[in-house]
């Protein structure tokens, strides 16, 4: 196992012999706490968590490192070994806006505060911001902020203020590009991009979410578009529309609009102006968008690191997947646009393969969407979903993202506990069993004196693979 390796792999770890956490950007990384505001300073005694670790403090008394309360609360319950890697990012959204709302998913174990800019206004995106900022200074919490942009897809609009609206078996509804001052007549969607009517023919199959509601296209009048639905389910807000023909996706449109918009530049704008952590990309299909960001930003906001997230959602993103992950300071896999992009059937391979990419270029990874999709109405996940948290986890994800469970669910703390139990079983079960699978890492140092290095954490890592400790302590000055 190479170096870099270890700093995925192991449990998070505060060591004690490490001067404060405190410093350096949030980061997505296990190892690299996400701290934002001012981490507590926590006493340990030398009690049996340190024991464990053959860690006696020098003076025989208690040894301080700092963390935020969150870790603070699993350090005094679990001790060193059961510190969680596996960060939660949770999309706010009306069900979890307020204070008390945040603050319970802060104290729940969210990392990351999600902001999707695709939803509500920029006021209202701000408010949370420093809602969530307040918290971290005024509670001791660290919960880093990420702003995703709407990006350029055609998307239904709003529903007259319903959170949804059933579409059943064999409804005639109607799509239309035109502005409604007043109310939206019966079984009619507003569709954002000028040129649908256009662009689709009748006989498409027109997809909702990805094909959560599926419906065909059967007349063209003008700017409206007469669909029938033959998969029935729930519209959302401004849910994401895709067109197949001949059972392939028609994407020519898509390809001519810009990956960030003139509304997502004001949105970037007023994402530095807040100094959030990270701005998520919605629809890359290059490495040159990501990387005329992260210029924009460093001209904007020099004092200010922000990571870009590269959303892999789309044909054009999977084509380009080793550049645009290069190019980014993380990725996301965002299964929900992604399994109307391709086949379902290939979502799972290809997110093992990003998450597996993502770890040989040493870059963190988030699995998002529908992880927990049933807890946006029960209180209970499914067992199927049980097992692709498991699974997310096993590959070693850097972080797991809850979208509408958290953003409009009824259970959203109850969801958050669920990633976090799972996180920590499937965890405790690596250090328990011990199978560390290898990863072969390209070799990141560049002068002999890192190579030396870099060869001394391999060895570390052997010995604590071989040894009957999980985690080796290394000092290297
Ligand atoms: N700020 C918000 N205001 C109102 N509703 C929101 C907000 N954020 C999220 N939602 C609701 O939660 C659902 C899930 O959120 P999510 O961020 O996953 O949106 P999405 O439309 O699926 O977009 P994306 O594909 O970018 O994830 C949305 O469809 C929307 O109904
Ligand atoms: C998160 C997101 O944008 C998706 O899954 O499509």
């Amino acid at each position: 196992m190479a170096a870099q390796a270890l700093h995925f792999l192991s449990p998070s770890v505060p060591s004690p012999s490490l001067p404060a956490l405190s410093s350096g950007k949030p980061s997505l990384l296990p190892y690299a706490s996400v701290f934002r505001s001012r981490p507590r300073s926590f006493s340990l005694r030398a009690s049996s968590s340190l024991r464990d670790l053959g860690l006696t403090p020098s003076d025989g008394g208690a040894a301080s490192i700092d963390v935020d309360a969150v870790t603070e609360a699993e350090l005094r319950e679990n001790g060193f070994r059961s510190t969680r890697r596996t960060k939660l990012v949770c999309t706010i959204g009306p069900a979890t806006c307020s204070a008390e709302q945040i603050e319970a998913l802060a104290v729940g174990g969210m990392n990351v505060a999600r902001v999707n800019m695709c939803h509500g206004t920029r006021e209202w995106h701000r408010q949370v911001i420093r809602q969530v900022r307040r918290l971290n200074e005024e509670k001791g919490f660290a919960v880093a902020v990420m702003v995703d942009t709407e990006g350029s897809e055609i998307h239904m609009g709003d529903l007259d203020g319903d959170a949804s609206v059933k579409a059943e078996d064999g409804e005639i509804w109607t799509f239309s590009v035109r502005a409604f001052d007043a109310a939206l007549p019966e079984r009619t969607i507003a569709v954002n991009y000028d040129g649908f009517a256009e662009d689709v023919s009748v006989g498409d199959e027109l997809l909702v979410d990805g094909g959560m509601v599926r419906f065909e296209v059967i007349e063209k009048i003008g700017p409206d578009v007469k669909c029938q639905c033959n998969d029935p389910g729930l519209l959302l807000p401004r849910a994401n529309l895709t067109f197949r023909r001949n059972g392939r996706l028609v994407q020519e449109r898509n390809a001519m609009l810009p990956t960030i918009s003139s509304k997502d530049w004001l949105d970037i704008d007023s994402a530095i102006s807040e100094g959030v952590d990270f701005i998520a990309v919605s629809f890359v299909k290059s490495a040159d968008v990501i990387n005329h960001l992260k210029s924009y930003i460093a001209a904007r906001s020099p004092d200010n690191e922000i990571a870009v997230i590269a959303k892999i959602e789309s044909f054009d993103s999977l084509k380009k997947l080793e550049e645009i992950i290069h190019a980014s300071d993380g990725t996301m896999i965002a299964r929900g646009d992604m399994g109307s992009q391709i086949p379902l059937e290939e979502v799972p391979s290809a997110q093992q393969k990003i998450v597996k990419l993502c770890r040989q270029l040493n870059k963190p990874v988030i699995v998002a969407s529908q992880l927990l999709e049933s807890m946006i109405e029960y209180p209970t996940p499914t067992r199927a979903e049980v097992a692709d948290v498991t699974e997310a986890v096993k590959q070693r994800a850097d972080a797991l993202m809850l979208s509408g469970e958290s953003a409009m669910g009824q259970y959203p703390e109850k969801a958050l506990t669920v990633l976090r139990n799972v996180s920590l079983r499937i965890e405790k079960w690596w250090r328990e069993e011990k199978i560390h699978e290898e990863i072969d890492l390209p070799d990141i140092s560049s002068s002999f004196c890192d190579k030396v290095s870099e060869e001394i954490c391999n060895s570390a890592a052997t010995i604590g693979k071989v040894s009957s400790h999980s985690i080796c302590l290394f000092l290297f000055i």
